[in-house]
């Protein structure tokens, strides 16, 4: 039966090095995938799907307002996809996981959605709240803060190096403008 996966963590955690090492697992035995990725988080390229430890590859974009069953149905209609990848998938909106829910419900096709759960604030996203309360199966991807604790927190640093807690939730960077914590370090990183 297939099911909607919600793969979640931290930045930095492997997340989309996972994705891509289980696509291939499904290429490499002769199955298809299809790859999406939120269009503005564009670090590998507009389209690609980059980890970074050097794997990237193709994928087709989404922005707010896409249809993704839409989407989805349209690529089925061309030939059978075994499963379906989506990275950053805390950029969803909650319309756009529910429109993976009727994927995976109506058209029995197993989603796999990789994204962060909380952002810098440590408030959810909405694409994240929205897989926590509707996905079939969660896995967290553990990685950790720097003293060796599992890193379920996020700190951004602005141009000065200094870690902010004002700005828009969403902001796309790398390791240059985020940092992975335990929820210990993140307090005391924000002053809490
Ligand atoms: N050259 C490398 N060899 C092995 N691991 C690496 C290398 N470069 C980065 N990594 C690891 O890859 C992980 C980040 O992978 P990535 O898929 O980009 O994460 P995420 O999608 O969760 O942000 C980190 O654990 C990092 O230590
Ligand atoms: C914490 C946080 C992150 N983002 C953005 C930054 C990156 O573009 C992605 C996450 O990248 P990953 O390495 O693939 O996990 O999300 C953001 O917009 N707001 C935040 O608070």
């Amino acid at each position: 039966m297939a099911k909607l996966h919600f793969h979640f963590s931290t930045m930095n955690a492997g997340k989309s090095t996972l994705l891509l090492q289980a696509a291939h697992n499904y290429n490499e035995r002769g199955m298809d995938t299809y790859l999406l990725i939120a269009a503005f988080d564009d670090r590998a390229g507009k389209g690609r799907i980059g980890s970074r430890i050097g794997l990237s590859r193709a994928a087709d974009v989404f922005g707010a307002d896409t249809d993704l069953f839409d989407m989805i149905q349209k690529r089925l209609a061309e030939g059978k996809v075994a499963c379906i990848f989506v990275d950053e998938a805390h950029f969803m909106t909650r319309d756009q996981v529910w429109q993976l829910a009727k994927v995976v419900d109506d058209l029995g096709v197993p989603v796999m959605a990789y994204g962060l759960r909380v952002d810098f604030r440590g408030e959810l996203f909405p694409g994240s709240a929205a897989l926590l309360a509707i996905a079939d199966v969660m896995r967290e991807v553990r990685t950790i803060c720097h003293c060796g604790r599992n890193a379920t927190m996020v700190i951004r640093r602005g141009p000065d190096g200094r870690t902010v807690m004002d700005g828009a939730q969403v902001q796309v960077g790398g390791n240059e403008m985020y940092v992975s914590l335990c929820r210990r370090h993140w307090r005391q990183e924000v002053g809490q």
